[in-house]
């Protein structure tokens, strides 16, 4: 080639060159710093149980929804740090094994700034004992009913990714031991302060209709339901409590004060406390019964629920969680029809108990036992309660977690207080950085095509040039 090209040649080399460091630079500097994780510790004083719920998320990216994830959870062994009011001490050291265990999940170095969050009832040696832990307590809070439906409906949406949208987000159903909350965004106007509740997530606004029905729990509604039957019946039959809503050949002796021991139902006072809670195993007189701890009847807005509580018609998908997973998932009635669900619950409940046993010989007959009356409340909470129909039946879907984590108000909770849900969308980069690398790359390849065909063009000139000349 002639030597008065090589100038051109080195200069299209050096450019070549140039480019290809360019663009290394650029995809090394853009690249993510490696994974640095953040925690946080949510302890759940559930009415039955004590969980606690470590959280992880990629520190650079703390403002983006759906980045928290479950990292790991633990039960507290026994019946959770609220029955220890007597024994205020022992609730401080049965959290000992699952705090223990957190210190274990969590990189020592993270320790001092991972925020510990205790929600719902709490105890002053609790705070004590959790003070006690490398961790940074937060401090304790009673959440509200209110609160409770609000951050389990954040949690969903959050984890769905539904929060980055103005619309489609998913309504939450949560059931608890003492209480359940019902909360999603409605079509219709809210006409109760009480019962509604605004945020501002990621430049959306969210129009929430909430409500917690204190003593709606599934464990206080059986004792709504039996302390009803009591009243009816012991007056009559002093020994016998003949329930439809347990399997027939169930027999158990009860005190009057099992029913009556708490503030949900009011005191009722009879000469004999010891009566036998006998079986009969018949829905449709179940599903009767339990109707009575709902009163319809009463409502001074344009449509209630029950107890004269506010609430538009139900509107969207649900997500059902807590108890609502347990009970459904248990019988397999999570995919059925509502019609299939009220055949299959039928023929269970008319099952014989010891059959029931039989079939489950490792369930904790406690929960067993009561898994007629769980699943029929459910329904009838749902149905009679909240006006689903067999139509949006299958709207509702029963979930326990979404991804690793579980749907519940913890989540939420946390992502509240770490102000890890901004109210205006972080900026997003123009591209995820794989695009980014990729863009570069093809940026680079079609750069070095160009100067190749520059070169060929000159060489081709060239070579014709030297022909002309021959
Ligand atoms: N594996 C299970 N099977 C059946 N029921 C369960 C299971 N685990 C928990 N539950 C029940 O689910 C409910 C959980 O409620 P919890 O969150 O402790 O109460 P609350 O939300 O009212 O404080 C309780 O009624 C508990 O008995
Ligand atoms: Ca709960």
């Amino acid at each position: 080639m002639e030597r008065r090209y090589m100038p051109v040649v080195i200069f299209l080399a050096a450019i070549t060159v140039g480019i290809i460091i360019m663009v290394v630079i650029s995809v090394v500097q853009n690249k993510p710093l490696y994974q640095k994780y953040k925690y946080g510790i949510v302890l759940d004083a559930g009415s039955s149980h004590t969980s606690v719920f470590i959280y992880e998320w990629p520190a650079e990216k703390e403002n983006n929804t759906g980045m928290v994830q479950q990292k790991h959870t633990c039960n507290v062994k026994g019946k959770g740090i609220s029955s220890y009011s007597a024994n205020p001490q022992g609730a401080g050291a049965s959290l000992q094994e699952c705090m223990n265990e957190a210190k274990q999940k969590i990189p020592a170095h993270r320790h001092p700034e991972t925020p510990v969050y205790l929600g719902a009832t709490v105890l002053d040696s609790v705070a004590l004992s959790l003070k006690s832990y490398p961790f940074s307590y937060q401090g304790a809070r009673i959440i509200s009913g209110q609160e409770e439906g609000a951050f389990g409906w954040i949690t969903v949406n959050y984890l769905s990714e539904n929060l980055r949208k103005p619309t489609g987000t998913l309504g939450a159903l949560d059931l608890g031991g003492a209480s359940t909350q019902i909360t999603f965004v409605p079509q219709q106007k809210i006409e109760s302060s009480d019962n509604s509740i605004d945020f501002r997530l990621y430049g959306n606004n969210y129009h929430l209709y909430t409500h917690s029905f204190l003593c709606y729990g599934k464990d206080q509604a059986l004792k709504l339901s039996m302390g009803k039957k009591l009243e009816s019946t012991l007056k009559t039959d002093p020994i016998e409590l003949r329930d439809p809503c347990f399997h027939p050949g169930y027999k158990v002796p009860r005190t009057v004060p099992d029913v009556f021991n708490t503030p949900c139902t009011k005191e009722l006072k009879l000469a004999n406390e010891n009566f036998l809670h006998v079986g009969l195993g018949n829905w449709s007189q179940c599903q009767q019964s339990i109707r009575k701890v709902f009163n319809t009847s009463i409502c001074s807005y344009s449509k209630c629920s029950f107890n004269g509580v506010f609430q538009p018609s139900v509107y969207g998908d649900f997500g059902a969680f807590s108890a609502f997973f347990f009970v459904m998932d248990f019988l397999n009635l999570t995919s059925d029809s509502l019609a299939t669900t009220k055949e299959k619950l039928a023929a269970y409940c008319s099952t014989p108990w010891e059959k029931i046993v039989g079939n489950h010989p490792k369930i904790d007959q406690k929960y067993l036992s009561e898994y007629c009356f769980s699943a029929t409340y459910i329904l009838t909470l749902l149905e009679d309660g909240y006006k689903f129909t067999s139509n949006n039946w299958k709207d509702i879907r029963f979930i326990k977690k979404i991804g690793d984590s579980d749907a519940g108000w913890t989540l939420g909770y946390m992502l509240n207080l770490t102000n890890m849900i901004p109210a205006e969308a972080p900026d997003m980069p123009l591209m995820p950085y794989g695009g980014y690398v990729t863009f570069m790359f093809f940026f680079a390849l079609l750069i070095l095509v160009l100067l190749l065909l520059v070169y060929l063009y000159f060489h081709r000139s060239t070579r014709t040039a030297q022909k002309d000349i021959i």
